[in-house]
């Protein structure tokens, strides 16, 4: 395949030598800098667009590339009040668009098993559910999407809860509102990505927890994605790739 890598940073970087390994050409690689180039590419030079940029550019670069007819493999988060739009181009294109928050397969089987833990909990209601995610301290968007994502997991199940709220910083201890997740995000170092569920009773607590080592994971799903996405045409997630 031909790839554009769009946003060609720790992200674009990382994805370069795994989609090169397994057999596929980078045709551009474009960042802020050099963005007015998409709309100059020769439209059939490139097979499908990886796009991890940030969640002020997301939206435009998904629909430059929807309009130029380019199947779309998105990771960027922090931008998905735009999703339905972006959704509706797609389908008005005929085009092809994945999301997911997290491409690592390990935090697919983590949103699995956080489902689970969250169906089980349900009869257990003196045990409250909240989140802490951990990433370096360049990231723009907080809570992340795979802590959003992890949120909407427990909601979906735990129909005595109504929602999520970001813990404020200067608050000392997690918990204990009965109706709300909390979700705390701390940015330390260069740590790639750590998501910690937790279900706390007054004399106990369950936790689980995905920590991810390097961008490895995110990177090889992102272009395993892509591949799987050739001749498909609609909006696609994680889901339809792993039941597929
Ligand atoms: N779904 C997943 O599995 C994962 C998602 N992410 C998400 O991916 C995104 C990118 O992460 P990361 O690579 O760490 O971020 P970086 O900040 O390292 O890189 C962002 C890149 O996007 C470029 N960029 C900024 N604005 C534009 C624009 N208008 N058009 C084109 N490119 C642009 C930047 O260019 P310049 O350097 O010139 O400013 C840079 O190359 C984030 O939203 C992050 O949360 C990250 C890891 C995994
Ligand atoms: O910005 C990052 O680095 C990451 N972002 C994604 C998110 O917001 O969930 C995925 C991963 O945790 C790394």
């Amino acid at each position: 395949m031909n790839i554009l890598l769009l946003g060609y940073g720790k992200m674009g970087k990382a994805i370069e030598p795994i989609a090169v390994e397994r057999g596929h050409q980078i045709t551009a690689r474009i960042d802020a800098h050099n963005r007015a180039d998409l709309t100059t590419i020769d439209a059939a030079s490139v097979d499908v667009v990886i796009e991890f940029s940030s969640p002020e550019s997301a939206v435009e670069n998904i629909k430059t590339c929807l309009e130029r007819g380019w199947p779309v493999v998105c990771g960027t988060t922090g931008w998905l009040s735009h999703r339905t739009e972006i959704e509706q181009l797609c389908q008005e294109k005929q085009g092809a668009f994945f999301y997911a928050s997290n491409y690592s397969i390990g935090v697919n089987l983590f949103f699995r098993l956080n489902k689970a833990l969250a169906k089980f909990m349900r009869n257990y209601p003196s045990y409250h559910a909240s989140m802490t995610e951990i990433h370096h301290t360049e990231k723009k968007d907080a809570p992340s999407g795979t802590a959003i994502t992890l949120a909407e997991g427990l909601l979906e199940n735990l129909p005595n809860l109504n929602g999520w709220v970001e813990k404020p910083a200067d608050k000392q201890a997690l918990i204990t509102s009965t109706d709300a997740i909390e979700i705390e995000s701390l940015r330390e170092g260069t740590v790639p990505g750590t998501h910690i569920i937790r279900f706390d009773s007054d004399v106990d607590r369950i936790e689980i927890a995905h920590v991810a080592h390097s961008r490895q994971g995110f990177a090889l799903g992102a272009v395993v994605a892509a591949e799987w996405l050739q001749g498909r045409v609609g909006v696609f997630s994680m889901d339809d790739l792993l039941d597929a």
